[in-house]
Parts: structure tokens; C-alpha cells; sequence
């Protein structure tokens, strides 16, 4: 699964018309990276999330799997910060919410997540009730719960047991996009298929990070990931010269306008997003793979030479 996000990313690129790719910037960039930093920060950090893999691994995976059920919401960042003045990253609100539920003894299990409401995750993260993610959250929630407890006797330890080949990444992957219209991060592009499987492959990073590699996060083919297509890595791109957007597109992007899910503007960006961390993966050598280099990219996105401009906004599941 992931080879195909590979060779549709490449696919848009030499299409694009809105976004183009400055090879030298983007060497420049890279240049200024170190290895050994990538390598330190690609952990799956306990400042917000919930990490209690030693002593409760099956704690751990319900935590993982429910954050990556509701890691999306970027399209409503503006809307979210206001609700949230002091924290900077929409992702680490939702990611610390769940892990303040678990720690005040809240169960974060499939029946959890084919029973949540609205109100209930409203109630969670003290939002109110009408901010429109909260329904999306519930739905995407009430997806993955009764698909698991339907398919796999109630428990996520029943999905991840059943995940048996050599390529246990793309096995996962590929049943989340297949039955579950919300893990399904596809799109037609000039009438061909293109994919980014953002919260699929996220969810198999984190949980690879999260369990080191072993028991729940064993994936040997971690390698082949590609990055996750939100909306943070292709901005750093952007800012450093390395992606060039379109004027009018950017004056867009600019005002806080809203590209639409699927149109052609926000599949080029989040296309070119992929083949700029291929890029920088293969300059950068060292054993580095794309997830790795992702990780890294998006906490350097936090900082305020990146998040002072606005990044493109999308109304979506998917990121
Ligand atoms: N490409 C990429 N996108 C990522 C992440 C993460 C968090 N990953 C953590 C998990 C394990 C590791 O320890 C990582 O620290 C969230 N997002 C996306 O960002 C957006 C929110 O942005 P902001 O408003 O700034 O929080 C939203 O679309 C969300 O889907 C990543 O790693 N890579």
C-alpha cells in the first residue's frame, strides 16, 4: 500500500501545475540537517502522549489507536487555537486530552470508540458541543470501534494478532483503507487514483514508536513508509524555497482560505510533501527512512519561523 502512495506522489508531481519542486533549495535544505538530530527526535515523546507501554501494553495500544482514529483536524487549527490560546499544536491538544482521560481512569477501548458521542468527546477535550470536529471524531471513532468489535472480539490486541505476513505495515494499512471510509486517504487526480494514507501509515509509525519496535509495534517494513501528507511538512518545504506555490494559490493559502478536499491545489501540495521527504531521505543517507525524517520535519514545523504563516487549510478526515 504504501508503494502505491509512493508512485502516485511521483505521478502528480510531473503533472503539477500548482506547485513545483526547486531541487537546488530543496539540497540546500537538506544540507542543513543533521542525521544524529533525526535520529533523537523520531521517539514517540511522553510530554503528550500517554506512554505506559512496560506496564500496560494493552492500555498503550488502545491509546495509540484511538489518537490515530482522531489525528486530523488541521483544517480547523484556526478555529481550535482560539479554543486553546496557549497551545500551539492542534495534534498535541488532542494527543495530552486523551492522555489526561486515561490517567483520571477513562477506558479508551473498541467499545469506547463504537459507543462515543459528540457531546462525550466535547466533554473531553472542554470544547463545546457544536465545534463541528467533535462529530467528525465520534464518526471516525465509531468507524474503527464497531469494525474491531465486529471483526476482531471487541479488542484491537485481536487486529494487530492477526497482522501475520513478513510486511505487517502494509497488512494494516491496507485493511484500515479498505474497510474504513475514514482511514481511506485517497483521491481521483485528472481522473487517476492517487493515494496518501496519511492516518494509516501515522498509526503504524506510532505504534512502531510507542511499543520500540516489538510486540504491538513490530512492523519489519517500517522502512518503506512514506511521510504523512498533512498539512505542516509541505509548509517547512514551502518556507525553505523548496516547494514553489502558484501566486494565486499562495495568496490564498495566505488569507485563510479553505481548499477543498480532493481538488487539485491540495493534492499537489500534499504530493509534493512525499517527494520532497524521498528526496531528502535518499540525500541524507545514514540509514534514515522517510518516517524517520518525517517525524523530525514536523517538529521543526512547530517552531515560529513555520507556524507564523499560515499553512492550507482542509476541511477532512485525512490529515
Ligand atoms: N506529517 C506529520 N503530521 C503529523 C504528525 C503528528 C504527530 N506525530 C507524533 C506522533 C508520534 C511522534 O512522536 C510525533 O511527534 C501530527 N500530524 C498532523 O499535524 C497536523 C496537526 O498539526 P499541529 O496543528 O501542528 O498539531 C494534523 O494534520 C496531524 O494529522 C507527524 O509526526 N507527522
Amino acid at each position: 500500500m504504501y508503494e502505491l502512495v509512493r508512485e502516485s506522489a511521483g505521478r502528480v508531481l510531473e503533472k503539477a501545475r500548482y506547485i513545483c519542486l526547486n531541487r537546488q533549495k530543496l539540497a540546500d535544505f537538506a544540507a542543513t540537517i543533521d542525521p544524529r538530530e533525526i535520529q533523537k527526535r523520531y521517539t514517540y515523546e511522553d510530554d503528550f502522549h500517554l506512554l505506559e507501554t512496560a506496564h500496560n501494553p494493552e492500555l498503550q495500544l488502545d491509546y495509540v489507536m484511538t489518537v490515530d482514529a482522531i489525528n486530523f483536524g488541521s483544517g480547523f487549527s484556526p478555529l481550535w487555537k482560539a479554543q486553546f490560546p496557549r497551545q500551539q499544536s492542534l495534534y498535541m491538544t488532542v494527543a495530552s486530552g486523551l492522555k489526561r482521560y486515561v490517567e483520571q481512569g477513562g477506558k479508551l477501548d473498541a467499545s469506547f470508540a463504537a459507543s462515543v458521542t459528540p457531546t462525550r468527546l466535547a466533554e473531553l477535550f472542554g470544547v463545546s458541543v457544536d465545534f463541528p470536529l467533535m462529530a467528525m471524531f465520534a464518526e471516525s471513532l465509531n468507524q474503527l470501534g464497531n469494525w474491531v468489535m465486529a471483526e476482531y472480539g471487541g479488542s484491537y490486541a485481536g487486529l494487530l494478532n492477526r497482522l501475520t505476513g513478513e510486511k505487517p505495515a502494509a497488512e494494516l494499512i491496507g485493511l484500515l483503507a479498505q474497510k474504513l471510509s475514514c482511514f481511506d486517504d485517497s483521491a481521483l487526480y485528472h481522473g487517476e487514483k492517487v493515494y496518501f494514507l496519511k492516518r494509516a501509515q501515522i498509526l503504524a509509525n506510532d505504534l512502531y514508536l510507542a511499543f520500540e519496535g516489538k510486540g504491538y509495534g513490530r512492523f519489519p517494513d517500517i522502512a518503506h513508509l512514506t511521510m504523512f501528507a498533512d498539512n505542516l511538512v509541505p509548509h517547512v518545504f514551502r518556507i525553505e524555497g523548496a516547494l514553489e506555490y502558484d501566486h494565486d494559490l499562495l495568496a490564498r493559502i495566505e488569507k485563510g482560505e479553505a481548499l477543498e478536499a480532493g481538488s487539485l491545489e491540495e493534492i499537489e501540495i500534499r504530493a509534493a510533501g512525499i517527494v520532497c521527504v524521498e528526496e531528502v531521505t535518499n540525500l541524507l543517507g545514514n540509514g534514515l527512512f522517510p518516517a524517520m525524517v518525517d517525524v523530525y520535519l514536523w517538529h521543526l514545523g512547530q517552531a515560529a519561523r513555520y507556524k507564523s504563516y499560515l499553512r492550507h487549510l482542509t476541511r477532512t478526515y485525512f490529515y
